[in-house]
């Protein structure tokens, strides 16, 4: 099997744009070059200048399954995953039953296999189910295809368990990944302790639920020497306390979820469970300091947190309502609009955040195009011109803020493994 691409655009080695065709054989990358001539039996796909880019990993998706089909499945999210340029994505593990043994792991395993379009790398538990008491089996665990641990969706409370938790990782070689929250200092709040909360007499999660888990947790790394890696950063705390660590030499690395960098509080319009997420949206020098963070290398790329809800769930008012938005299928034109369209940063940098950079930081074989690597390429069209439609997601989620919001740079094309997985219009399953 042959495929080839034809009048793309990319970056080359030296981070220029220019012109490219893609031979893509068996799978894999097989020629790279200015000009390719297509042989008989090969098919041949125009690009007409559309942009070429390595597939993008997306290391932080809830795809619910099992036991939350309702909002979304592995076939459904990984769709969504497709539509959206992802090639690979990492699934957390806050489902029910949850991943915290060899037997759920490999149920998971398996059901990923048969149902979904795109890679699908299961995260396992930290603790079993997640309750932050006892520890899970690392060791079969990783054995089974775990890809890293974390209890997201709760933060580990108890510092011991963290620092058991991260003294077997570091042994394994494998990554803490961490949802930061201080129970104790959640405050009943669905919003950021901040104007909003103030303006809407609303109870607020405060800044330091997050930072101060942070600071623990970075002290507990430089302890094990373990990769510790903070989910959804949202912060201003946060990304200090990070660049300090860094600086210091631990071994820390965070991520950044678009809605964070996107907006803050100041842009919630009212009380909208569409605005719900967990961090919250923070004020506006945290979201100024999320990107400064991002620009100077102290967050390392950007992760989606795609957390579908049903549309009852969501309704059911603020207090009540499930944290949690969907972000799969906007991430990269709503990025490329407002920051790439905008000066601020550039496509080069965009596309290392989306690909190469949680590729070293998981070590992940893919997040590039070269000539024998695995072909999870995505094909942009940056002139193309829509407004974000829910109905239109491939996702069962429909729960986004981002609703009409007029977006240029779509993804058109997403290959995986070779195998055209989405084309603008139908999915290939
Ligand atoms: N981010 C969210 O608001 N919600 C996530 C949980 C999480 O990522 O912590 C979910 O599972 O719905
Ligand atoms: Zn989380
Ligand atoms: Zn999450």
């Amino acid at each position: 099997m042959s495929t080839l691409l034809k009048n793309g655009t990319w970056f080359n080695e030296k981070g220029e744009l220019n012109r490219v065709d893609i031979r893509i054989v068996d799978g894999k990358v097989y020629e790279i070059s200015e000009h390719l001539i297509r042989k008989d039996d090969e098919e041949a796909i125009e690009l007409d200048g559309k942009f070429i880019s390595p597939g993008f990993i997306d290391v932080h998706v809830h795809l619910r399954e099992p036991g939350g089909e309702k909002k979304e499945t592995i076939e459904t999210g990984s769709k969504a995953a497709a539509k959206g340029g992802f090639t690979t994505i990492a699934a957390m593990p806050n489902t029910r039953p949850t991943p915290d043994t060899k037997e759920q792991l490999n149920w998971l395993t398996n059901r990923i296999k048969e149902t979904s379009v795109v890679n699908v790398l299961p995260y396992a538990c930290i603790t079993t189910r997640q309750l932050g008491e006892e520890l899970t089996n690392f060791e079969e665990l990783k054995e089974a295809g775990a890809f890293a641990f974390t209890d997201d969706g709760v933060g580990v409370q108890n510092a011991s368990v963290m620092l058991q938790a991260m003294k077997k990782a570091a042994a394994l070689d494998m990554a803490i990944v961490a949802h930061c929250e201080e129970n104790t200092l959640i405050n009943k709040g669905s919003v950021h302790e901040g104007n909003f909360s103030k303006q809407h007499g609303l109870n607020g999660i405060p800044s330091v639920c997050e930072s101060v888990h942070i600071a623990r947790d970075v002290l507990l790394a430089e302890s094990t020497n373990c990769h510790y890696h903070v989910c959804h950063i949202s912060t201003k705390e946060s990304v200090r306390v990070v660049r300090d660590a860094k600086r210091a030499g631990i071994r820390v690395t965070a991520e950044v979820t678009p809605h964070h960098l996107l907006l803050s509080e100041e842009d919630i319009p009212s009380v909208d469970s569409n605005y719900k997420m967990n961090p919250p949206l923070r004020g506006k020098a945290d979201q100024e300091a999320l990107l400064q963070g991002l620009l100077d290398g102290t967050i390392d790329f950007i992760a989606t947190d795609h957390a579908p809800h049903t549309s009852e769930e969501k309704r059911e008012g603020l207090q009540l309502a499930p944290f949690g938005i969907v972000g799969l299928e906007t991430a990269f034109p709503l990025l490329y609009t407002n920051f790439v369209e905008r000066g601020i940063f550039t496509l080069k940098q965009l596309i290392d955040w989306l690909t190469v950079r949680p590729a070293e930081t998981f070590r992940l074989p893919s997040g590039k195009i070269e000539v024998g690597a695995v072909a999870d390429i995505t094909i942009i069209d940056l002139q193309l011109n829509e407004k974000i439609d829910p109905e239109q997601f491939l996702s069962k989620g429909k729960n986004t803020p981002f609703t009409n919001w007029e977006c240029k740079g779509w993804p058109v094309m997403t290959f995986v493994n070779g195998k055209l997985v989405w084309e603008k219009g139908s999915v290939h399953a």
